[in-house]
C-alpha cells in the first residue's frame, strides 16, 4: 500500500472524530499564541523600567496582561487535551464496537485460520494505538505552526535580523538533529535485526532442548559449530552477543545525537549568537538593547515548540524526511484489513423450510468457489443428498473434499451456484434455522473452556442430564466422562484435557443432541486410534440414524456401506456410485482403494 493510500486509511478510520480534533487543535493553537503573551509583557515591562518614569498603573497593566494570558492558555490546552482524549476515547469504543458488530457477520470459515491471535491484538493495540494519532498528532501540529507563526512575527517586528539569526540557529539545529537521525537509522535496523536472530535462537534452543536430551547432545558448553543440529547454545551465546553490541552502538549513536542538537540550540549557544549580534548591531545601528530579552527567551523555546512543524511539514517538503516507519498507518491498515473482509449475506427476510417429520434432501447444484478469488477450488459440482442417505465424500488431498463440507455448513457461501435443503438456498435462512437443520462434526474440535455438561448442550442449554448422559453414552463417550474428576461437572481445559478421539466423541454427542437433520462428518474419525476408532464408528452409526450425511473420509473402508460414494477430483465429481458400482467401472475410486487395502496389507 502507497503512503497516501496508507494515510487515508488513517484519515477515514478517524472520520467520525474529525470535529473534536478540529476543537482541540484551535484550543492548542491559541494556547500556543497566548504563550507569546507573557513575554511580550515582560519585555514591554523592562522597557518601561529601563526608561525610567513608568507609571505603577502602566506596569501593572501588563503583569495582568501575562496574567490573563497564562491562565487562558493553561485553560485552553487543558481543554485541548481533554476534548482530544474524549475524542479518542469515544473513536476507540465505536471501532471496537464495529469491529465487534463486523467479526460477528464475518464468514464463520474466515475464523479457521489464526482469527483469536489476529483480532486481539487489532481490538486491543492497533485500536488503542490510534491514541497518538487522534489525540496527539494534529492538535500538536496546529499548536506547533501557531507558536512558530507567533514568536517569529513578534520576533521579525523586534528586529529582523536578530529574528533571522534566531530562526537560521533553529533551523541548522534541526537540520542537525534529521541528519544524525538518519544515520541512526540503520543501527535501529541492526538492533531489529539482531533482536530477531536472538529470538529465533532462543526458540530454537528450547525447541531443540528436548531432541539434544534425549540423544544425549547436550551442549551448554561446548563451541559446536553454527551448522551442527547441536549447536544451538552456541548461536545463541553469539546471537545474544550481537545484540548487546548494536544495542551499545545504538546507544551511542543516541547519545551523540542528542548532544549535538541540544549544543546547536543550547542556552549558552543561543545567548552567545544573539548577544554577539546584538553587540554588532548596537555598535552599527541603533537596536533597541530591551529586545534582546525577547530574542534570549523566544530564541531558546523556538526549537522545541517548532519541532513538530519541522517533523511534518518542513522535512518533508525538502524531500528530508526522515524514513521512520507510521505506527499509525501501520495500525489503521490492519484495522481495515479486518473490517474490509467481506460480510456473510444476511436475509433481511429469513426463509422457512417445509414442514416435515422426515429426513431433508440437500441439493448442491452447480457450485463453484474460490477462497481468495483466484484459484477455483470447485467447478460446477452437482451433487444430491437423497433424504435419509449416507454420501461419502472421497478423492485425493486437496480435491475439495472439505470444503464441500464447508460450504454446506456456511462457513463460506459458494462464488457461483446454490446449496439448497428441501428447494430453500441456505444462504436465505437465518443461522438459527440453518444451524438447527445442519450439524457438523469437525477433524478439529472446539471445545469451550466450560463443564463437559454445558459443552454438550451447547445446541441445547434446557437439555436435562438424563438427555445429556443418553447422548454421551451413545457416542461412547459416558464412561470415560465418568472417570474425570468431576464428572459432567469437569470443567474442560482446566481441571481435564481430552484425547483427540474423546473430543470427537464429545463432539458427536454435542451433535446427537443438536438433533439436526442433516449432518456434516468431516474426517470425524481421523484422530481415533483402531480401539477407539469402533467406539467412533459406533457413535457415527448412531447419530447417522434417520439423518441426512455427508461424510468425508480418507479412509476408504469406513465408508463402504455408504448409499452413495462421490469421488472428488479437482473440485469436481468424477464419479459416484456404491463401493461395488464403482469398484467395478475400475476408475479413480477403484484406484484408491487398491492402493489403501494394498498399503493397510502390507503393513499388516
Ligand atoms: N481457508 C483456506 N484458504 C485458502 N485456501 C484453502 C483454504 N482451505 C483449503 N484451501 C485450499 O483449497 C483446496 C481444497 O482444500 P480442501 O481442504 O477442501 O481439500 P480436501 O480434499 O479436503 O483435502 P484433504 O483430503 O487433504 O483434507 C486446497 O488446495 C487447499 O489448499
Amino acid at each position: 500500500m502507497v503512503p497516501n493510500d496508507a494515510q487515508h486509511r488513517v484519515e477515514t478510520l478517524t472520520a467520525q472524530v474529525r470535529g473534536p480534533v478540529t476543537v482541540a487543535a484551535v484550543a492548542e493553537s491559541a494556547s500556543a499564541a497566548l504563550a507569546v503573551v507573557p513575554v511580550i509583557a515582560t519585555v514591554n515591562i523592562a522597557g518601561l523600567i529601563l526608561d525610567g518614569g513608568a507609571s505603577r498603573t502602566h506596569l501593572w497593566v501588563w503583569v495582568l496582561v501575562a496574567a490573563v494570558a497564562l491562565v487562558l492558555g493553561a485553560l485552553c490546552s487543558i481543554a485541548s487535551s481533554i476534548v482530544a482524549h474524549r475524542a479518542d476515547a469515544d473513536l476507540g469504543l465505536s471501532l471496537r464496537m464495529r469491529l465487534a458488530g463486523h467479526l460477528a457477520r464475518l464468514p464463520l470459515g474466515w475464523y479457521s485460520s489464526d482469527a483469536a491471535g489476529k483480532t486481539k491484538a487489532v481490538v486491543q493495540d492497533d485500536v488503542a494505538g490510534l491514541h497518538e494519532e487522534v489525540a496527539h498528532r494534529k492538535p500538536e501540529l496546529a499548536g506547533s505552526v501557531v507558536a512558530g507563526i507567533a514568536v517569529v512575527v513578534y520576533l521579525f517586528v523586534l528586529d529582523w535580523r536578530l529574528a533571522l539569526a534566531v530562526v537560521v540557529l533553529v533551523t541548522i539545529a534541526q537540520l542537525v538533529r534529521n541528519f544524525l537521525t538518519r544515520k541512526i537509522i540503520p543501527a535501529y535496523g541492526a538492533v531489529a535485526g539482531a533482536s530477531a536472530q536472538m529470538g529465533s535462537a532462543a526458540v530454537e534452543l528450547v525447541q531443540g532442548i528436548t531432541v539434544s536430551k534425549v540423544f544425549h547432545r547436550a551442549d551448554e558448553d561446548s563451541e559446536a559449530t553454527p551448522d551442527t543440529a547441536y549447536g544451538a547454545h552456541a548461536r545463541f551465546r553469539r546471537a545474544a552477543a550481537d545484540y548487546a553490541d548494536a544495542d551499545e552502538s545504538l546507544t551511542n549513536n543516541i547519545a551523540t545525537l542528542r548532544a549535538c542538537t541540544r549544543a546547536t540550540v543550547a542556552p549558552g549557544t543561543v545567548a552567545l549568537i544573539v548577544l554577539a549580534l546584538a553587540t554588532l548591531l548596537l555598535a552599527t545601528w541603533d537596536a533597541k538593547p530591551v529586545n534582546i530579552i525577547a530574542f534570549l527567551l523566544l530564541g531558546l523555546t523556538l526549537f522545541d515548540v517548532t519541532t513538530p512543524l519541522y517533523l511534518n511539514l518542513v522535512m518533508p517538503k525538502l524531500r528530508l524526511a526522515v524514513p521512520m516507519p507510521n505506527k499509525a498507518q501501520a495500525m489503521a491498515e490492519r484495522i481495515g484489513q479486518i473490517l474490509d473482509v467481506p460480510e456473510m449475506h444476511e436475509p433481511a427476510a429469513p426463509a422457512t423450510l417445509p414442514a416435515t417429520d422426515g429426513a431433508r434432501r440437500v441439493s448442491m447444484k452447480n457450485v463453484s468457489f474460490s477462497y481468495d478469488g483466484q484459484r477455483t477450488v470447485l467447478q460446477g459440482l452437482d451433487l444430491e443428498l437423497a433424504p435419509g442417505t449416507m454420501t461419502a465424500l472421497v478423492g485425493p488431498s486437496g480435491a475439495g473434499k472439505s470444503t464441500v463440507g464447508q460450504l454446506l455448513a456456511r462457513f463460506y457461501d459458494p462464488t457461483e451456484g446454490s446449496i439448497e435443503i428441501d428447494g430453500v438456498p441456505i444462504s436465505t435462512l437465518d443461522a438459527q434455522r440453518l444451524y438447527g437443520t445442519v450439524g457438523f462434526v469437525f477433524q478439529d474440535v472446539a471445545l469451550l473452556r466450560a463443564t463437559v455438561r454445558d459443552n454438550i448442550a451447547l445446541a441445547r442449554p434446557d437439555a436435562t442430564p438424563e438427555d445429556i448422559e443418553r447422548v454421551a453414552r451413545a457416542a461412547q463417550i459416558h464412561d470415560r466422562i465418568l472417570a474425570l474428576p468431576d464428572g459432567y461437572d469437569t470443567v474442560l481445559g482446566e481441571d481435564a484435557a481430552l484425547s483427540g478421539g474423546e473430543r470427537q466423541r464429545l463432539s458427536i454427542a454435542r451433535t446427537l443432541l443438536a438433533d439436526t437433520p442433516v449432518l456434516v462428518l468431516d474426517e470425524a474419525t481421523a484422530y481415533a486410534d483402531p480401539e477407539s476408532e469402533a467406539a467412533v464408528q459406533d457413535a457415527l452409526s448412531e447419530l447417522a440414524r434417520g439423518r441426512t450425511l455427508l461424510v468425508i473420509a480418507h479412509r476408504l473402508h469406513t465408508v463402504v456401506h455408504a448409499d452413495q460414494i462421490a469421488v472428488l477430483v479437482d473440485g469436481a465429481v468424477t464419479e459416484r456410485g456404491t463401493h461395488d458400482e464403482l469398484l467395478s467401472t475400475a476408475g479413480e475410486y477403484a484406484k484408491l482403494w487398491q492402493l489403501q487395502t494394498t498399503t493397510i496389507g502390507a503393513r499388516a
